[in-house]
């Protein structure tokens, strides 16, 4: 499946992996709904993404995607604005972990990605006046391996290939046009990532220390093309694809 002409939804859009999701989303054609819940940053990312494409390719919602009531609004709006809906990245996460709001990790990233993959499905579908499309969801190598300096993050980011894979499953979902395929990147240099590098935000810092240097660091961009991957081969559904700085791309069998 070609981008170009397509209609996605990018969450966590205003930095970062989302960012960086929705430059290439609009590189190779496509129109692209940003959401976030930071209004200045969101904004800010989409004046310099339509510097770069033009006017009319992008919108920004401000949304919480923890705020599970409040999503279905911000998906409507994207797709009554560009008239469909084909593509759904759910990127938006956080990795706190070491005070009282570790909470606000499991809302983000599993509460978000869930809510994000129903309201895909549910207007994406054909069977409900949809023609079918992807969802990737964003999880991370945390997801594939213990990871000491963050053991909620890397419960959340489990539950998002497991949740994922189990829709895959699901009969229903094949025939009515749908994808789900999930991305497990490495560390990438991105904000999050930068706050990773204060200690006091993580457990066992030596042993992330020690891990980062085994991985290496990826440039969102290369995440990029990776995604890009994903949406492209139609072949692919239940995908689960590593992506590491030191070595490199790989699918992996669960
Ligand atoms: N940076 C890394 O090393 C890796 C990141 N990931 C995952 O990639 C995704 C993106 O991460 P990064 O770009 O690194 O993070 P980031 O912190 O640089 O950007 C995340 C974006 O999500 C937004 N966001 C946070 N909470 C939100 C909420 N409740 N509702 C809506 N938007 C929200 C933020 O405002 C920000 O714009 C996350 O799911 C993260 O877990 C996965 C593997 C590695
Ligand atoms: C504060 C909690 C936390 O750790 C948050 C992390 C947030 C983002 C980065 C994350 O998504 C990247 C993880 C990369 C992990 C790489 C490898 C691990 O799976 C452990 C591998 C262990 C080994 O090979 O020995």
């Amino acid at each position: 499946m070609s981008v170009t002409g397509k209609i996605a939804i990018v969450t966590g859009a205003a930095h970062g992996l989302g960012k960086a999701f929705c430059d290439i989303l609009l590189k190779n054609g496509a129109k692209v709904g940003l959401i976030d819940l930071n209004i200045d940053q969101g904004q800010k990312a989409l004046s310099k993404l339509e510097e770069k494409y033009g006017k009319n390719k992008a919108m920004f919602v401000k949304c919480d995607v923890s705020n599970i009531k409040a999503m279905p609004e911000s998906f409507q709006a994207i797709q009554k604005n560009f008239g469909g809906l084909d593509i759904v990245i759910n990127n938006a996460g956080v990795g706190l972990e070491k005070r009282d709001d570790w909470e606000k990790t499991v809302d983000v990233n599993v509460k978000g990605t869930i809510k994000g993959t129903i309201l895909g499905m549910e207007m994406m579908r054909k069977d409900k006046g949809g023609k079918g499309g992807v969802i990737v969801n964003i999880s991370s190598m945390a997801g594939l391996n213990p990871t000491p300096s963050g053991p909620v993050y890397a419960a959340t980011k489990s539950a998002i290939i497991m949740y994922s894979r189990s829709w895959v499953h699901n009969p229903e979902l094949a025939p009515n046009g749908i994808r789900i395929n999930i991305l497990a990147p490495a560390f990438v240099d991105t904000p999050l990532f930068k706050m990773l590098e204060n200690k006091e935000n993580i457990h066992a810092p030596a042993i992330a220390t020690l891990v980062q240097k085994k991985v290496g660091v990826l440039k969102p961009e290369v995440v990029a093309e990776a995604l890009l991957e994903l949406l492209a081969d139609e072949t692919k559904t239940g995908a689960i694809l590593k992506i590491a700085e030191t070595t490199g791309k790989e699918y992996l069998t669960l």
